[in-house]
């Protein structure tokens, strides 16, 4: 199933010196396009669910990664894209859908649109949709006769995301494809004009190298798998994973295999980040 319909329409806009006063900080307060509720909870000291506590300078404790990370996105968002006020609706859509809280941060995600133009990708395919927010990143670094498609199995998710994509005037329109990703990636071709230039994997992470080898077929010569998640909060590294929610089978399946493959296929590297989204 998918949504491949362009539309627009405007829902009213908030601002977002209203929802500064939301913010329980002064590091948080500067800050715009990064969501209200990572930074409240940032704010307030607390970790939720599966978050992990914040990096922190062992001299400093006050001086932690998100906070740094507070700072260079009140540098560096752009205002039509990191900075776009839409962002923060959508990610208030999601919170009021009640879903989780798992989308990349906004340097991330506009780290992503900087890669896919400075390689001036035209396909970009997208392995977990959530609601939408990386998805706009990447619609935002394509030419008009861009192709954008992202593969979401939770309809309410794909629900969300399309309201999301409608709100930000997405173009292109990312098309959502609606179910298992591996039966949607199995099914599917390369595009006529050549095959995707970039494929973003954030799905779930026991099904990382199916998605890979998937996104390989896929993928033009030359083109770019991003794997997010890629340290599992440093788990990765553990003979055995003291936090069992946190999956790194798939991921560990993913490194022998490129091991195996001995830089025959692909050339890999893996970069540890630390912000927002704390070590990742
Ligand atoms: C980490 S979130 C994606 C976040 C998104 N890329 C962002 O940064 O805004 C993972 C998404 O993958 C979806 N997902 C989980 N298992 C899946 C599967 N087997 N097929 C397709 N999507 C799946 C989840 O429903 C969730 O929406």
């Amino acid at each position: 199933m998918s949504f491949p319909l362009r539309a627009t329409r405007t829902l009213g806009r908030m601002s977002n010196v209203v929802r500064a006063k939301t913010f329980t900080s002064p590091a948080a307060m500067m800050v715009r396009g990064l969501r209200t509720s990572s930074l409240v909870r940032l704010a307030a000291g607390q970790t939720q669910g599966s978050v992990p506590p914040d990096v922190a300078d062992r001299e400093n404790p006050d001086l932690t990664a998100a906070k740094v990370d507070a700072y260079l996105a009140s540098k560096l968002l752009h205002p039509d894209i990191g900075g776009d006020p839409s962002l923060e609706r959508g990610q208030e859509r999601a919170d009021e859908a009640g879903m989780p809280q798992i989308a990349v941060s906004a340097m991330q995600g506009q780290f992503l649109t900087v890669l896919a133009r400075a390689m001036k990708a035209e396909r970009i395919l997208e392995i977990g949709t959530l609601a939408g927010y990386s998805t706009s990143f990447l619609s935002k670094a394509l030419p008009p006769h861009g192709q954008l498609d992202t593969l979401e199995l939770s309809p309410l998710h794909a629900k969300v995301a399309q309201q999301n994509f409608l709100d930000s005037d997405l173009f292109p329109f990312p098309t959502i494809h609606i179910g298992p990703a591996l039966d949607t990636l199995r099914k599917m071709k390369q595009p006529e004009e050549g095959g995707y230039d970039l494929v973003f994997i954030d799905a779930d992470k026991e099904r990382i190298l199916d998605y890979f080898l998937e996104a390989l077929r896929l993928t033009r010569k030359g083109g770019v798998v991003l794997v997010d998640n890629a340290v599992r909060r440093g788990r990765i590294a553990l003979e055995v994973n003291d936090e069992p929610s946190v999956d790194v089978t798939g991921l560990r399946k993913l490194y022998d295999w490129v091991e195996q493959d001995g830089g025959k296929t692909v050339l890999m590297s893996a970069i540890q980040t630390v912000g927002a989204k704390y070590w990742e």
